[in-house]
C-alpha cells in the first residue's frame, strides 16, 4: 500500500490533476504559489499535500526517521480536524501559513541559522496552529462562558485548544510522527511548538512587535550577513515572529489571493457577528455586516497592524522581504482606491 505521489489521493474527475498539481507545487519556494488551486486539485487536502511536499523537499522525513506513511496519516488526521464549514480558519489557511512559514525560513538572512529540529518545529506549529478553530474568536468564547474558555481560564483559549488537540492526535494509532526522536528532542520540539502557537494569539501582537523592534535595533549579523542568534530566547523570538508574520500574511500576498482571503475572513467574521446579534450580545467591531466597510477596515488593519509588523520583519531580514513589502503597499493602495469618494492618489 504505497503512498500517492503527493501524499493525497487526487480527484478522479480531473484527468490531468497530477500534472497540474505538480506544476503548482513547482512554485513551492515562491511567495505566489496558488494554495487555492492546490486545495481544488487535492480534493480539499492542501495541508497534507503541502506539508508532505515540504518535509520531503527539506529531507526532514529522512533526517528524523519519520515514516512517510505515519507522517501522512497524522497530517490527514490533523487536516480532518480543521473545520471545512469555517470560511477562513480552515485547512486552506493552515496550508497557506505552512507554505508562508517555509518561504520565510528560506530568507538568505536566515540561511543555516536554524537547525533541522527548529525547522521541523516551525513547520509543525504552522500545520497545527488553528486546528479545531470554531470560526469564533477568543473574546466570543470568553463572553459566552464556553466550555473551552472555562477549560483554559480565558487565556489564549483557541491557541491552547489547537495545541492540546495536535499533541493528543499524535498519540493515535500510526500517527506518532515524532516516535523516532529521543525524549530530549521531542521535549524540545514540543516546547518550541507551544511557544510559537501561543504567540499567534493576537493579544500578544503589540508586545511581540515591540520585542522584534528591539531585536532589529540591536541585531548582530555574521560577516556573511546571516543573523547571529546565540540563545534560545532570541531564537524562539524570531520563530514566534516568523509564524506570526506567516499567520498575518494575507495583505502581503498577490492581489487576487489577498482579496480571496479578505472575502473568506469577512465571511467568518460576519457569521460571528450574526450569532452575536442573535444572542442579543454586543456585535464585535469588524463583524457587523450592516456597518463594516470592508475596504476601510482592510486599510486600517494594514496601517495599524500588518505594515508595522512586516516593515519590522523586513528590517530584520533586509533585503529579503522587499518584494513582500511591495505587495503589501500595492494592496493597501488597492483598498484605499476602492473606498468611495476617497481622495485622489497623491500626484508625484
Ligand atoms: C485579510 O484580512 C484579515 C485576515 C486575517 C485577520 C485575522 C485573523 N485577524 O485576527 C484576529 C482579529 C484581528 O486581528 N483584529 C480584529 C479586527 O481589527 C484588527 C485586529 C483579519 C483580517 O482582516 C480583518 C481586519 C479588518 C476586518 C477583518
Ligand atoms: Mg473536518
Ligand atoms: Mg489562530
Ligand atoms: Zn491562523
Amino acid at each position: 500500500d504505497s503512498l500517492p505521489r503527493f501524499g493525497v489521493p487526487l480527484p478522479q474527475d480531473l484527468p490531468n490533476a497530477e500534472e497540474e498539481l505538480e506544476r503548482e507545487l513547482d512554485n513551492i519556494d515562491k511567495w505566489g504559489m496558488d494554495i487555492f488551486r492546490i486545495d481544488m486539485l487535492t480534493s480539499h487536502r492542501p495541508l497534507t499535500c503541502v506539508s508532505y511536499t515540504l518535509f520531503e523537499e527539506r529531507n526532514l522525513l529522512k533526517s528524523f526517521n519519520i515514516p512517510p506513511k505515519t507522517f501522512v496519516t497524522y497530517m490527514l488526521n490533523i487536516e480532518e480536524h480543521y473545520n471545512k464549514e469555517v470560511k477562513y480558519h480552515n485547512q486552506v489557511h493552515a496550508a497557506d501559513v505552512t507554505h508562508s512559514t517555509h518561504f520565510l525560513l528560506c530568507a538568505p538572512a536566515l540561511e543555516s541559522v536554524f537547525t533541522d529540529l527548529e525547522i521541523l518545529a516551525a513547520l509543525f506549529a504552522a500545520c497545527i496552529h488553528d486546528v479545531r478553530h470554531p470560526g469564533l474568536n477568543n473574546q466570543f468564547l470568553v463572553n459566552t462562558n464556553s466550555e473551552l474558555a472555562i477549560m483554559y481560564n480565558d487565556e489564549s483559549v483557541l491557541e491552547n485548544h489547537s495545541l492540546a488537540v495536535a499533541f493528543k492526535l499524535l498519540q493515535m494509532d500510526n500517527c506518532n510522527m515524532l516516535e523516532a526522536l529521543n525524549k530530549k528532542a521531542v521535549a524540545a520540539v514540543q516546547k518550541m511548538v507551544i511557544d510559537m502557537v501561543l504567540a499567534t494569539d493576537m493579544v500578544k501582537h503589540m508586545s511581540l512587535l515591540a520585542e522584534l523592534k528591539t531585536m532589529v535595533e540591536t541585531k548582530k549579523v555574521a560577516g556573511s550577513g546571516v543573523l547571529l542568534l546565540d540563545n534560545y530566547s532570541d531564537r524562539i523570538q524570531v520563530l514566534k515572529n516568523l509564524l506570526h508574520c506567516a499567520d498575518l500574511a494575507n495583505p502581503a500576498k498577490p492581489p487576487d489571493f489577498c482579496q480571496q482571503w479578505t472575502q473568506r475572513v469577512m465571511g467568518e467574521f460576519f457569521t460571528q457577528g450574526d450569532l452575536e446579534k442573535e444572542k442579543k450580545m454586543e456585535v464585535s467591531p469588524m463583524m457587523d455586516r450592516n456597518t463594516v466597510v470592508v475596504e476601510k477596515s482592510q486599510v486600517g488593519f494594514i496601517d495599524y497592524i500588518i505594515h508595522p509588523l512586516w516593515e519590522t520583519w523586513a528590517d530584520l531580514v533586509y533585503p529579503d522581504a522587499q518584494d513582500i513589502l511591495m505587495y503589501l503597499e500595492q494592496n493597501r493602495e488597492y483598498y484605499q482606491g476602492q473606498i468611495r469618494d476617497s481622495p485622489p492618489p497623491e500626484t508625484a
